[in-house]
């Protein structure tokens, strides 16, 4: 059974992430394109078990189907993939990518025009064109034969991908700083073009995490404070200004700060959109996921602009930003796109982008932050996910949504809101959430206050109430 969530649809390797089920859900894109008349596809992948062999199918399934396949034949971060959708003007484009699932996860992301993630009434689309498909309906055409017809055209977007982001970014400031950057790319993506853009800007680069390990050394590619351990150490220790995590396909990041301090993406979010509207006069609202921080209201409210609240996944955001022409958009769980790039998230650009930063303002992460905080308050927030199956499921499903019950809290209920799980907002400015992950078996709930013991005690509430 095929099904997307979140970010395309994710599965475990020889349990359902299989040749035979890639090719169907390659043959229900097919026969959508065709539907369209859309005859031209770009496909890229990570660093996965099984990623470049999986690209390899299903280009032999789009070339089967008489679509011309862009067939970009190195690792490749997920934005350059999305970016090439963008440039080349293609309806659709994929990678090859279980993003930052574990090491046993593959799958697929679908992108349409623009280079933006495939909405959900897409990919539901694409669900139901499936599930109408015979195995003998799949038609296929081997990889090499198709090279040689030239079905399949072996393209390199790399150099125009780089030269974008150089040339959105202030090379000449970072230039004059000459700063010193760690790398810590998870074992996945990031490295080749983040190492350029970087050395080319003349920083002082080094690199933790780079060889190829489908393992992702036993640990999640998910950059979070547990997971930048190593980072962390090393950018104290080697004095380094600033140490940059990317996960397994480089759409988002995890940043240390000059004292080994993890920023949150709610903080990379927040000093971003600051330092462009303070800093580089620019202006225009902010669009966040109702699981991101609310600093990022104040700061909008604090430049008289306006902060939008979308679903989680990133397909919402950028539907957002582009209907409010929006400066920024991101969410909590790390990526980040800026007006005028691609739709969808790049930890590449956002990392070459906070690099400016702190080049042009001359001061680092812990100063700007410092300075955020002392204007607009301090936001923190605590994050848990827990495990349930079946059964589990029904019943929270059966409390949260069906009965619609929620705890005695310690602070004073504002309202309930229930666009995308079960978000309480308090009086006190406050709110937490709680929601099935659209990637993972999990539920997720995060609460955030002006300190995060507060934050701490209404989680303990919910998951107390909600018997997990
Ligand atoms: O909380 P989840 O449903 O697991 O989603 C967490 C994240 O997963 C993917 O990376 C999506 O691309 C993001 O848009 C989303 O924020």
């Amino acid at each position: 059974m095929i099904k997307f969530g979140t970010g395309g649809w994710r599965a475990i390797i020889g349990e359902d992430f299989t040749k035979s089920n890639l090719q169907l859900l390659s043959q229900g894109l097919a026969n959508r394109m065709i539907q369209e008349n859309a005859d031209e596809f770009v496909i890229g992948y990570d660093r996965r078990f099984l990623s470049e062999k999986s690209a390899q199918w299903m280009a032999e399934v789009m070339a089967g189907n008489g679509i011309k396949v862009y067939f970009i034949n190195k690792i490749a971060p997920t934005p350059m993939i999305m970016f090439s959708v963008k440039e080349m003007k293609l309806k659709y484009g994929a990678a090859i990518t279980a993003s930052h699932n574990p090491a046993d996860y593959n799958g697929i992301k679908i992108f349409t025009e623009g280079g933006r993630d495939a909405s959900a009434e897409v990919t539901n689309e694409i669900e139901v064109e499936i599930r109408k498909i015979e195995v003998e309906d799949i038609k296929v055409m081997n990889f090499d034969k198709a090279v040689n017809e030239e079905k399949v055209v072996i393209y390199n977007p790399f150099n125009d991908y780089i030269d974008t982001i150089i040339n959105m970014t202030d090379l000449k400031a970072i230039k004059d700083k000459q700063l010193k950057i760690l790398l810590d790319p998870m074992y996945g993506v990031s490295k080749t073009s983040l190492q350029t853009i970087l050395m080319t800007a003349r920083c002082e680069v080094e690199l933790i995490h780079d060889r190829h390990d489908t393992l992702f050394g036993g640990r999640l590619p998910s950059p979070s404070a547990e997971t930048l351990g190593r980072l962390k150490n090393n950018v104290v220790e080697k004095g380094f200004d600033l140490g940059i995590g990317t996960d397994g396909d480089a759409d988002r990041l995890g940043i240390i700060d000059e004292k080994g301090n993890f920023i949150h993406p709610n903080e990379i979010m927040a000093l971003l959109y600051y330092y462009l509207l303070k800093y580089k006069k620019w202006t225009g609202p902010v669009v966040r996921n109702l699981a991101t921080t609310h600093l990022l209201d104040k700061i909008a409210e604090g430049f008289g602009e306006e902060c939008y609240e979308v679903p989680v996944g990133f397909k919402h955001i950028s539907s957002k930003m582009e209907e409010t022409n929006a400066l920024i958009g991101g969410e909590s769980s790390g990526g980040l796109t800026i007006r005028g790039h691609i739709k969808g998230k790049d930890g590449v650009f956002a990392a070459s982008l906070l690099v400016e930063m702190i080049s042009v303002t001359n001061k680092h992460l812990s100063k700007l932050l410092d300075e955020i905080h002392e204007q607009f308050g301090k936001f923190e927030m605590a994050e848990h996910g827990f495990g349930f199956d079946v059964e589990e499921k029904e019943r929270l499903l059966k409390i949260l949504y069906t009965d619609k019950k929620i705890p005695e809290f310690s602070f004073e209920v504002e309202r309930v809101s229930y666009m995308d799980g079960v978000k309480v907002f308090f009086k006190n400015g406050g709110w937490i959430i709680a929601r099935f992950s659209g990637t993972e078996p999990l539920l997720r709930v995060f609460a955030e206050m002006d300190c995060m013991d507060k934050a701490e005690i209404v989680c303990k509430e919910m998951k107390e109430f909600l018997g997990i």
